[in-house]
């Protein structure tokens, strides 16, 4: 098994090695009345879906980066008894299980194999299938449920591996999620960093600590590691203002990042994620959503640290930049003139439509390389018109859980680049 530390040094830089997650049995949870609270826009055709991700995971392995997949890190994570535990503990609660039900629930999932424990910690169980599994004391939880609603929620989003953590430079946030569909995510990363045989044997820091950080939600999809010490992280509907104050001051008391672009991003489902709407496609290249305009942001840096030490006594300098500075700010903390914004010619339907359908969330494999939906034509033909390698991959069906390719990957093994040599 390779042990490189992970380290992600850039947005751009030669993927080396990626999470992803192949959908299965989670996406047949959803149904017509479940689909939203789990944050999917339709129901998806899941043998379609899962043929479109090979073909994603066959065009990384093919550009020489390393997949792994969700599902067998968090299998072979539970072989190691405290992951066990600590996932048994977080995946059942008394508050949303009720007190009857919890215990029956853990110990039937305790006697789970690992590879059965991980589907029903990832596909959730209904009530029929815990009562093919178990006896259950009276429980008014249980009682009230229909036969086939769900005991154990699913974890449909897990697709989306981008997002529950994300690797910045030489540490990882495992984050706290907005959307309560999403917050036991962050369960199956820490099992996998904590104990998986891959990660634990390696050092790194944390830029965050997941379950326990409430309020201050970041999502992997509002952060770019722009390379050099730069971090750019969108304050979005998922992403606030309190989860960028501690990843800043985490970053800058290891000296792993030196300036942040906190950018303010409308609250709106179409803007979930900046990479929604603003992917970085080579050293100083954004590919970016025509509406999403001018935005205003701050850099955040650290103030001079004479006169304190311990990563608590990190104070910050904020500078201001309105709305018609957003680019320049972001070249200067790049340590570029200027940047290269790459907006398709389109009208404002179609633009619209391609941003829904994730034509802004390309993920680089390389400078200049870059994977995306097939369904983006223009956004496609533009970016290749502009110099840049395309590689398509299907999305017909995965895109139905507004994510692209850039969502479904969680780089834990990229090179840097240095913006300000380019
Ligand atoms: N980075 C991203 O934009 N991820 C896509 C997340 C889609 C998912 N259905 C969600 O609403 O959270």
């Amino acid at each position: 098994m390779q042990s490189i530390a992970p380290y992600v040094g850039s947005e751009v830089g030669r993927l080396r090695q990626v999470i992803v997650h192949r959908p299965g049995v989670e996406l047949l949870r959803l149904t017509p009345e479940t689909m939203d609270d789990l944050l999917f826009d339709d129901l998806i055709w899941v043998r379609r879906a899962q043929e479109e991700h090979d073909e994603f995971c066959a065009v990384l392995a093919g550009a020489g980066a390393e997949v792994l997949q969700l599902t067998d890190l968090l299998r072979e994570s539970l072989a190691v008894p405290p992951a066990r535990a600590f996932v048994l503990d977080h995946a059942f609660d008394e508050r949303i299980h009720g007190p009857a039900a919890t215990p029956v629930l853990r110990a039937t999932a305790e006697a789970m194999d690992d590879a059965a424990l991980t589907e029903l910690l990832i596909g959730g169980l209904t009530k029929r299938e815990l009562l093919e599994l178990t006896d259950v004391p009276s429980s008014v939880v249980l009682h009230a449920l229909g036969a086939d609603d769900l005991v154990v929620a699913p974890l449909p989003n897990h697709l989306f591996t981008r997002d529950a953590s994300c690797w910045v430079y030489d540490g990882v946030a495992v984050n706290s999620m907005r959307m309560p569909a999403r917050t036991r995510e962050s369960v199956t990363y820490e099992a996998i960093y904590r104990w998986h045989p891959r990660f634990a044997g390696s050092e790194f820091h944390r830029w965050s600590d997941g379950l326990a950080d409430g309020q201050a939600t970041v999502e992997g999809g509002d952060v770019l590691v722009l390379g050099d010490g730069a971090v750019l992280v969108g304050m979005s509907e998922r992403t606030t203002p309190q989860g960028v104050e501690r990843l800043a001051k985490r970053l800058f008391a290891t000296g792993s990042a030196d300036r942040v672009v906190a950018l303010a991003l409308p609250s709106a489902r179409i803007f979930m994620h900046l990479d929604t709407v603003m992917t970085m496609v080579d050293e100083r290249s954004f590919i970016k959503y025509a509406d999403l305009g001018m935005l205003p942001s701050y850099t955040i840096t650290p103030r001079d640290r004479s006169g304190h030490d311990g990563r608590d006594e990190i104070e910050l300098d904020i500078a201001d930049h309105p709305p018609e500075q957003m680019h320049a700010a972001l070249a200067d903390a790049m340590g570029l003139d200027g940047l290269r914004i790459l907006t398709a010619e389109q009208d404002v339907h179609s633009a619209a439509r391609e941003q829904w359908d994730d034509g802004c969330n390309a993920l680089a494999i390389a400078p200049g390389v870059v994977v995306t939906y097939d369904r983006t034509t223009t956004s496609n033909t533009y970016l290749r018109d502009s110099g840049f390698e395309v590689l398509e991959v299907p999305g017909a069906e995965l895109g139905r859980g507004r994510g692209g390719p850039r969502c479904m990957s969680c780089p834990t093994l990229r090179e840097g680049v240095r913006p300000s040599e380019i």
